[in-house]
C-alpha cells in the first residue's frame, strides 16, 4: 500500500465508483479552487459555464440596477468561494453579510477581499459588469466597493431555522442565494424549511433572490462528485408562495452546463417579495 493509509485507499476506491458527496462532506471535500477553475473561468473557460454566468450576471445586473431593489443589508447565503453575485449589489446595499457552510469558502472569498496572494481573479467578470452598467474602465472602482460593502463573513447552515447561527445580524432588505439551496437539502421538504429559514431572515417587504439549476443531480468538483437535489420551476415558486412570498419574477432559461460537469435541465432565477403576514 506504499505510503498511503488503508483509509485512503478505501476512499479512493468509493470515489471511483461514483461516491456521492453531501451535507457535512462539504467541509473536507469541496475544494474552493477546483470550483472556480471549473464554473468560473470566463473569458478562458467553456462556452457553457459563460453561458450560466452572463445569465446570473444580467439577472443580478436588472435586479440591483439604480431605481431597482436597494436598502440596507444585504444577507449571500452559501456565497460559496464567489464574489461575483455582488457586483450589481454592491451599488445598491450599504452593508454586505456573506455566508457559508465552509471556512475554506470564506477563506477564499478572504483572500480576495484582502488582495492576498493567490486570490482569485474576478477582473473579466468585473468588467462584463461594468460593460453592463456603461463603462467596463471603472472595474477597478468596482472591486474597492465590493471591497468596501462586504462588512462581514459567517459560517451558516440553511436547514438550521436561524441560518446564521448565534450571530447577532439586523433583519435584511435582501437574502440572495445563488446554487446553494439545492445542493444542501436532500429532499423538497428540507428545501421547503430551508427557503422558509431564509425570509426569517427578511425584514417584511424584504426580497429573496435565489438562483436555481432545474432537474440537476449532481455535479463535479475536481475529482468529486457531489449531490444535487432535482427541482422543478413550479417546485421552487410554490415553496416561495408557502413561506409567504409573493414571486415577482422567474425567469426560465434552457441553458446548461457541460455535460462532463454538471446534468441540469436549465435554470431559473427568482425573485420574490416577503409579504406581510410571513
Ligand atoms: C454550488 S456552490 C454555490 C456557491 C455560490 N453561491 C455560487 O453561486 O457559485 C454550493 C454552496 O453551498 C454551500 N452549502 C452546502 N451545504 C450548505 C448548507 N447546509 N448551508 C449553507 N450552505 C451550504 C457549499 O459550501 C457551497 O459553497
Amino acid at each position: 500500500m506504499g505510503n498511503r493509509s488503508r483509509g485512503e485507499a478505501e476512499r479512493s476506491t468509493a470515489r471511483m465508483e461514483g461516491e456521492l458527496y453531501k451535507g457535512e462532506d462539504y467541509k473536507t471535500e469541496f475544494q474552493p479552487q477546483n470550483y472556480l477553475k471549473t464554473y468560473y473561468a470566463f473569458d478562458s473557460g467553456t462556452i457553457a459555464e459563460n453561458e450560466v454566468l452572463k445569465f446570473n450576471l444580467n439577472n443580478l445586473f436588472e435586479t440591483f440596477s439604480p431605481g431597482g431593489m436597494g436598502g440596507d443589508i444585504l444577507i449571500d447565503i452559501g456565497s460559496g468561494p464567489t464574489i461575483y453575485q455582488l457586483l450589481s449589489a454592491c451599488e445598491v446595499f450599504r452593508e454586505i453579510i456573506m455566508s457559508d457552510y465552509t471556512e475554506l469558502n470564506l477563506r477564499e472569498v478572504d483572500k480576495w477581499l484582502k488582495k492576498e496572494l493567490g486570490a482569485y481573479d474576478w477582473s473579466p467578470a468585473v468588467q462584463y459588469v461594468c460593460e453592463l452598467e456603461g463603462d467596463r474602465s471603472k472595474w477597478q472602482e468596482k472591486e474597492a466597493r465590493v471591497r468596501r460593502t462586504v462588512k462581514r463573513l459567517l459560517t451558516c447552515d440553511v436547514n438550521q431555522p436561524r441560518p446564521l447561527g448565534s450571530a447577532q445580524v439586523p433583519a435584511a432588505d435582501c437574502v440572495l442565494s445563488l446554487l446553494a439551496l439545492e445542493c444542501a437539502c436532500r429532499d423538497v421538504d428540507a428545501y421547503r424549511a430551508a427557503i422558509q429559514n431564509l425570509v426569517g431572515l427578511l425584514k417584511p417587504g424584504g426580497h429573496l433572490v435565489t438562483l436555481v439549476a432545474l432537474r440537476c443531480c449532481e455535479y463535479m468538483v475536481g475529482s468529486r462528485k457531489f449531490f444535487v437535489l432535482s427541482l422543478e420551476q413550479e417546485t421552487v415558486e410554490k415553496a416561495l408562495q408557502e413561506a409567504g412570498c409573493q414571486v415577482l419574477k422567474c425567469q426560465y432559461s434552457p441553458i446548461k452546463y457541460s455535460e462532463a460537469f454538471c446534468l441540469n435541465e436549465g435554470f431559473c432565477f427568482v425573485v420574490a417579495r416577503k409579504g406581510p403576514g410571513a
